[in-house]
């Protein structure tokens, strides 16, 4: 599979998004670059002890803080929650979120109000562990304290969805609330990593992307530790994609065991969402080997495959036939892929994709679908070729590399 996709790969990736994607930092009169524009840069980040900002003091922003704070580093935590702040501070215990875990004592909780500019303009890195949903109103009140681009913290996103109504992309989020310039500039990490184990220092690996690969670098600088390993790379628009796109695989891994199917057909929704995954993405104009990375079948195996998973878990509970607003309502943390299916099944159809698998898992999820019904279409589908990348068409990473002012 992996070799096939690779020479499928060179064979039908267009020049653009292969020469769009790489790294845009490193141009030297030794490597000709086809930008002529300098990025952004985050402040220098100092050697030990960085003021570290999360936003969000959900199942991974409290994971975060807790890896972050196993190293020298100052980190405080934004949760939205007056109690959860009071609690979280004389009792190192998050009172929602992996209540079993005691936190480090280094990290300190901030809230519920956003904090201020001043307490912003100190932190050398932001991090946004926020649902994709509610990120944009978050921002911009947040972009009244990023007033300084030239002094900007390190940024970086780890949420994993398609916003609702926009069909934006993090990437155009920022952008449109911070302006380019901080978009350029963000940093993203995504890859198969369950919050409840990485608390545990469990083995892990994620990808690490910017448009601005030092940034990528610095992110990777600091989340490294002996049992995290981060991967940079140049390729936040794919990153992004397989990060949402997975989530509503795992829906439909999901559905799959819960009505009771077996092995051959979770393989069988893994291996064909990797290749509506890969085929969406280049359309879209990443790069098809990011979909092959940690943060693609990585991440889409890891959701695919485990309880854990709040999008396998809602698409389980469809599968024995719960109706979704019960689900939703008693899940108790977010499962992006409800939400983010809506974005797909708009792209795939703006773009003309064939994406079976993402389209019914939007039918049953907002046509009042049969789970079994949208097994049973699967099946039915005229057999085809096993993987065609789409090589035509206008690509919204294009539209959205403009807007960043990264137009060739
Ligand atoms: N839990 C995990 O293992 C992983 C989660 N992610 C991604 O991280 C993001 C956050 O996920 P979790 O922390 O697991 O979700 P969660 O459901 O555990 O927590 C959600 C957080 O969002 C906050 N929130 C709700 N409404 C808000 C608003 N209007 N403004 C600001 N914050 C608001 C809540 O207070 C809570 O802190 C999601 O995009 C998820 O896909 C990524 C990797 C792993
Ligand atoms: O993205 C995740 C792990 O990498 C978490 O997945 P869920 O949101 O489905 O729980």
């Amino acid at each position: 599979m992996l070799t096939l996709t690779l020479r499928i790969c060179r064979l039908h990736c267009s020049t653009l998004p292969r020469q769009a994607f790489r790294s845009f930092s490193n141009a030297s009169p030794l490597s000709p670059h086809p930008f002529r524009f300098t990025m952004p840069a985050s402040k220098p980040q100092p050697a030990a002890n960085s003021k570290v900002l999360i936003l969000g003091a959900g199942n991974f922003g409290s994971c975060l803080a807790e890896h972050l704070g196993d190293s020298d580093h100052s980190v405080f935590l934004w949760a939205r929650e007056a109690e959860l702040v009071k609690h979280f501070n004389l009792h190192h215990k998050n009172l929602k979120y992996l209540p079993e875990h005691d936190f480090s004592k280094n990290i300190t909780a901030v809230g519920p109000d956003l904090p201020d500019g001043d307490f912003i303009n100190e932190m050398d890195v932001l991090l946004f562990a926020i649902p994709t949903q509610f990120l944009r109103q978050n921002l911009t009140i947040l972009n009244r304290s990023l007033k300084d681009k030239a002094k900007l913290p390190l940024l970086i996103f780890v949420n994993k969805g398609i916003e609702i109504g926009t069909d934006a992309l993090t990437l155009e989020i920022i952008a449109d609330t911070c302006g380019a310039d901080v978009a350029k500039a963000a940093t993203f990490i995504s890859g198969p990593s369950f919050a409840k184990e990485i608390v545990r220092r469990r083995p892990t690996s994620v990808s690490v992307a910017s448009f601005t690969e030092a940034e990528a670098k610095k992110a990777s600088d600091l989340f490294h530790q002996p049992h995290f390993r981060c991967y940079t790379g140049s390729d936040p628009i794919g990153i992004e994609l397989s990060g949402a796109l997975k989530n509503v695989y795992a829906i439909a891994a999901g559905m799959s065991d819960g009505l009771g199917y077996e092995n051959n057909t979770r393989a069988m929704i893994i291996t064909r969402g990797l290749a509506e995954m890969t085929c969406i993405g280049t359309a879209y104009g990443a790069s098809p080997l990011t979909f092959l990375g940690l943060a693609g079948v990585g991440d889409l195996f890891l959701t695919c495959s485990s309880s854990s998973s709040r999008n396998y878990t809602v698409g389980y509970r469809l599968g024995q036939g719960e109706p979704l607003q019960k689900i939703i309502s008693t899940l108790g943390s977010v499962a992006e892929g409800v939400s983010t299916a809506k974005g797909v099944k708009t792209i795939i159809d703006k773009l003309g994709v064939n994406a079976p698998i993402a389209e019914r898992v939007y039918q049953v999820l907002y046509d009042d679908k049969a789970t079994k019904t949208a097994v049973q279409e699967l099946m039915d589908l005229p057999a085809s070729r096993e993987l065609e990348l789409p090589t035509m068409g206008s690509k919204p990473a294009q539209q959205l590399m403009a807007k960043l002012g990264l137009s060739i």
